[in-house]
């Protein structure tokens, strides 16, 4: 056996997290894009804005959020094939700059990225032996012979699809969950440190959505892989993550483990989200507030807490940004109702200011029935 992943790393808890430091981390990371046509005038979509996170060894973190909100730009930056407008990417505590040329094929080797589509990853015209032999010779260069082989029987093993089944089959007489098992298998040709899986299991049958996630997650133990999974699914991100980061219109709202995340959502959004699940983009507002529930342009996001216009709880303190703080081990939340909780959000709050009196916004707020018309 040739592999030279690292051994697996310990389980990760708050200690094996802070002794070990991360493998990619983003820091401040921002991404405008430029909007084009007439009268766009300089504008531009706040796509991420200062973005802080961190994807330790054998650890699962989920980047959760309704469609929009930033979390396939938080990958393609993280990929590097996005420039960043401010911010930095590290890799091992060291800033990456590669964009292009070696330096950049030798940061994908170590950052992979697994797309929605594994149809679309896969050229049709290539047999499972050419994509998987293709990215060996790339990544561990002149492999010939019997070492060829037993390498190629090697990936498909640790993907779980029978090498003598599947080596010489076409993209086409693959189901899509025997695809995107290729496609992991091709990212472990290069025996990377990260994996960033965006939406990897969306546009596969609900029935084999789990074998997938499970397949990641044993790649997580065996090799002390570090995961990103994007997903839109809360429900998903508990059962499969670590860590959840909950995403809203380009910013971090809320983040801790997914046990505590998803059991006691503390930002009204991530409260919301949960009420939502699986489908985040079906949730209206029928509250008090009269609010309206769609999210907020990206060109001209609200100032301050960018779910101030679809929040029950809001005051006039809300129009300035709260900070991504502290409220209880480990869990940090954007949100001025947790001033209480936080030093940090309440030494930030102006004398006399109207601190949000939170509720509970699922009682709130209402969710229409699936395929209800509305
Ligand atoms: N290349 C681009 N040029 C201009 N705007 C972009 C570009 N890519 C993304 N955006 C915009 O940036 C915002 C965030 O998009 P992004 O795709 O990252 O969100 P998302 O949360 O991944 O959504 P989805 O789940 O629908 O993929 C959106 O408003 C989107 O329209």
């Amino acid at each position: 056996m040739t592999t030279t992943h690292e051994p697996p790393a310990p389980a990760a808890d708050n200690s094996t997290r802070e002794a070990g430091g991360a493998v990619l981390a983003a820091a401040g990371l921002t991404k405008h894009f430029a909007v084009r046509g007439l009268g766009a005038r300089g504008a531009v979509v706040h796509a991420v804005d200062d973005l802080d996170l961190e994807l330790h060894a054998g650890e699962v973190v989920a980047l959760v959020g309704e469609s929009g909100s930033g979390k396939s730009t938080v990958a393609r930056l993280l990929a590097r094939l996005y420039p960043q407008t401010r911010g930095e990417v590290l890799l091992r505590g060291r800033r990456v700059t590669a964009q292009r040329g070696r330096a950049f094929r030798g940061y994908a080797r170590r950052v992979q990225m697994i797309f929605q589509d594994p149809f679309a990853s896969l050229n049709p015209v290539h047999t499972v032996r050419y994509v998987l032999t293709r990215a060996l010779r790339i990544h561990r260069h002149a492999l010939r012979g019997t070492e060829l082989e037993q390498e190629l029987a090697e990936l498909l093993d640790q993907v779980q699809l029978n090498p003598e089944r599947y080596l010489d089959k076409y993209p086409h007489e693959l189901s899509g969950g025997q695809r995107q098992r290729v496609v992991i298998a091709r990212s472990l040709a290069a025996n990377p440190e990260v994996l960033l899986a965006d939406e990897p299991i969306s546009m596969l049958d609900v029935s084999i959505r789990v074998g997938i996630l499970n397949l990641l997650r044993d790649l997580r133990d065996r090799f002390g892989i570090a995961l990103l999974y994007i997903t839109h699914d809360i429900a998903s991100a508990r059962y499969f993550a670590d860590r959840i980061n909950v995403m809203y219109a380009g910013r971090v709202v809320e983040s801790g483990d997914s046990e505590s995340v998803t059991q006691d959502p503390a930002h009204p959004y991530t409260q919301l989200l949960i009420n939502s699940a699986p489908d985040p983009d079906r949730f209206i507002d029928r509250g008090p507030t009269g609010a309206h529930g769609e999210p907020p342009s990206m060109v001209r996001p609200p100032e301050g807490c960018r779910f101030r216009p679809r929040c029950p709880f809001a005051t006039s303190l809300c129009e300035t940004l709260p900070p991504l703080a502290q409220v209880a081990p480990g869990r940090r939340v954007a949100c001025w109702g947790y001033a209480d909780a936080s030093a940090e959000t309440r030494a930030l709050v102006p004398a006399g200011a109207e601190i949000p009196q939170l509720g509970d916004a699922r009682a709130m707020l209402t969710v229409p029935a699936e395929g209800a018309a509305e």
